[in-house]
């Protein structure tokens, strides 16, 4: 089987509401996804997702996908893509790093793989059931009363863990936030802090032991340096983000004592082949895990949750689905869904979501 085309479109996808970062400095209103269909000589088709989260939540650009496609599109045709170690390496070795650029070209090649398997990804990935998976919400940088009402919205839709988005440089501010929202969370419900990297190592250290809520912690501080300086002085768990790129990012972390769990973004670190590796490793470590993708319609979504599905419960948190902020829904229905705070993974061949062409405008690109 040979890849014969690869084909690209691009979606602008606004979100149904603005959204805050990292202290309110990183504010998002629209998306910039590519979606990208590979064709091949036996009639199989996959389809990819890649879409960074706008441009300044990590060293990863929309149109730079594209444009990172058309560099490699010629080294990808006539390869094999059910053979996804060598589609990685043969993508590492002509475009060193931009892992943002690999995720949707591996993802479409994992959903011809398991087309031609007859398998769901989550039976590939090595699930054994086609497990429903926790969800959690994704709560704006506010005031804790603006705050505690989205985390209300969310437990109205269902969603019983949820992500409370803080940070800033007044510490009595986070504080205040933390110990309002761990106090004011419907019961049953858990939370976790994410810093989005806003708070330098004395901000960290001095908010950490000054709270009496004892919930996560994400990515409190820009470098993985700073946030296992941080998790040696404070009694949270802490979970890493942002500053995991390659697998030797997560190495270093369990090396160093820098978290007691990760967020895996299949877009951050290259894809779903890289994703299982750290899972995988996630595993035989007892991290507890966050199996999501960094953004984009429920195509992307469905990937991360095919992974997510596949992990063992007790190193899985939750699960988040971006394209639950979006104003639009290039394949309405399909793919990974809220019902009632789970979403489960399809159980077809492959992705088990099949965009209409029609529904995702004129290609931009095509490479035969
Ligand atoms: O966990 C995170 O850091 C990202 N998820 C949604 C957007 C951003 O908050
Ligand atoms: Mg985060």
């Amino acid at each position: 089987m040979r890849i014969t085309r690869l084909t690209v479109f691009h979606l602008d996808l606004p979100l149904a509401k603005p959204y805050w970062l990292s202290g309110g400095r990183l504010k998002f209103d629209r998306l910039d996804s590519t979606y990208l269909r590979i064709d091949t000589d036996e009639g199989v088709t996959g389809w990819g997702e890649g879409c960074p989260w706008g441009h300044s939540y990590l060293p990863a650009h929309g149109p730079g996908l594209r444009a990172g496609i058309a560099t490699l599109a010629p080294h990808l045709l006539g390869l094999d893509p059910r053979s996804l170690d060598h589609v990685n390496r043969v993508m590492d070795l002509q475009l060193p790093g931009h892992s943002y650029v690999k995720s949707p070209i591996d993802m479409a090649c994992w959903d011809i793989l398991g087309q031609v398997a007859g398998l769901p990804l989550w039976q590939l990935l090595g699930g054994e059931a086609a497990t429903p998976v926790p969800i959690n919400s994704s709560i704006s940088t506010g005031t804790p009363d603006q705050m505690l009402g989205l985390i209300a919205e969310a437990a109205a839709q269902g969603y019983r863990t949820h992500s409370a988005k803080i940070g800033g440089s007044d510490p009595a501010q986070d504080i205040a936030r933390i110990e309002a929202i761990s106090a004011g969370l419907p019961d049953g419900h858990r939370v976790t802090f994410d810093v989005n990297r806003a708070w330098t190592p004395a901000i960290a250290v001095e908010v950490l032991n000054s709270v009496r809520a004892r919930d996560w912690i994400e990515q409190p501080c820009q470098t993985l340096d700073q946030c296992a300086h941080v998790a040696r002085r404070v009694a949270n768990p802490i979970m890493l983000d942002e500053c995991l790129h390659e697998f030797s990012d997560h190495l270093a972390a369990w090396s160093r004592g820098a978290c007691e769990g990760v967020k895996i973004k299949p877009n951050r670190v290259g894809g779903l082949t890289r994703a299982r590796q750290i899972r995988d490793f996630g595993v035989s470590v007892g991290w507890q895990m966050h199996i999501e993708d960094v953004g984009g319609t429920a195509l992307a979504d469905t990937a991360a949750l095919h992974l997510a599905a596949s992990t063992p419960e007790a190193n899985r948190l939750a699960s988040w689905l971006g394209h639950a902020h979006l104003a639009d829904d290039p394949i309405p229905g399909q793919g990974a869904r809220n019902r009632d705070g789970l979403a489960t993974p399809p159980s077809a061949p492959g992705l088990g979501v099949i965009p209409d062409p029609e529904a995702l405008g004129r290609p931009v690109a095509s490479y035969d």
